[in-house]
């Protein structure tokens, strides 16, 4: 059996008497998409959070790549290969889609020697972005400022930018949100090659798409995991049709 890349053991993390993570364990395999789906308030954004270290757990561990992270600041974890994307837009929207990928490297990077070397004159920098951006299927928009890219477009930008920072694992909260019926559906193709890349833990509401991607599925509930399976097995798990999937199923 492969290592996790990425491993949870038994996080809590409560907010005055209300847990919202309740001794939750989940990893995630090399070469897998690892969904994690529950009704609204289940916990799913409080443990992306904690994986991300923009919250600390009360106790458990989180470890990537066998390193243990929970410790550590959101850009140690992010230079460790914790690759983030959707919630919170980090993109400069200003600046073209090239320029983005680079900022970001840049930044990771963070030697204060490169501060004299004009970013767009860095020849290496340039050929490695641009080969991100045309691994997520962008290189004909390198130029156009990530304002004027479409919504499905500057989600692709971020996953350049996750790939551009070698990420070991993805964590992609909902990425589907917002996107129409084709945007969904070019997003979960370029979701399902993507794994190949990295391992993602994808916290998504949108049924069809899990379904279609999902190696396997965690299902939370009131900050718990109730059933970890194949798609097959979480249709099938009577506790899970009741908690949260109903119809969908
Ligand atoms: N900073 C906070 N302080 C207090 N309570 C919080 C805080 N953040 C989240 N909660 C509570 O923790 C619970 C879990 O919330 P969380 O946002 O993680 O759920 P979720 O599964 O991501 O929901 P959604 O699908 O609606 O995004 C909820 O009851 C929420 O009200």
């Amino acid at each position: 059996m492969a290592e996790p890349v990425l491993e949870l053991s038994d996080l809590v993390k409560s907010f005055g008497a209300l847990r919202a993570t309740d001794h939750v364990s989940l990893d995630l395999k090399p070469g897998e998409i690892h969904a994690l789906i529950g009704p609204n308030g289940a916990g799913k954004s409080t443990l992306i959070h904690q994986i991300c270290g923009t919250l600390r757990q009360d106790s458990g561990t989180i470890r990537l790549a066998g390193k243990d992270i929970g410790h550590l600041g959101v850009a140690e974890r992010s230079r460790l290969g914790l690759g983030r994307t959707f919630q919170v837009s980090s993109l400069a929207p200003d600046f073209s889609a090239l320029r983005n990928v680079m900022l970001a490297v840049q930044a990771q990077q963070g030697s204060s020697f490169r501060f004299f070397k004009p970013v767009m004159r860095d020849a290496s920098l340039i050929d490695r972005s641009m080969a991100m951006l045309e691994r997520v299927g962008l290189q004909d928009r390198a130029r156009i400022p990530a304002a004027e890219l479409s919504h499905g477009e500057r989600r692709q930008l971020e996953i350049a930018i996750a790939l551009a920072l070698n990420s070991k694992a993805f964590l992609l909260d909902e990425p589907m949100a917002g996107m129409g019926p084709e945007g969904s559906k070019a997003l979960t193709g370029f979701l399902h090659s993507l794994r190949q890349e990295a391992p993602i833990l994808l916290v998504e509401h949108d049924m069809d798409a899990v379904f279609a991607l999902a190696d396997r599925i965690s299902v939370l509930v009131y900050g718990r995991v109730i059933a970890t399976g194949t798609v097959e097995e979480i249709r099938r798990d009577p506790a899970v049709r009741t908690a949260y999937l109903g119809d969908h199923a």
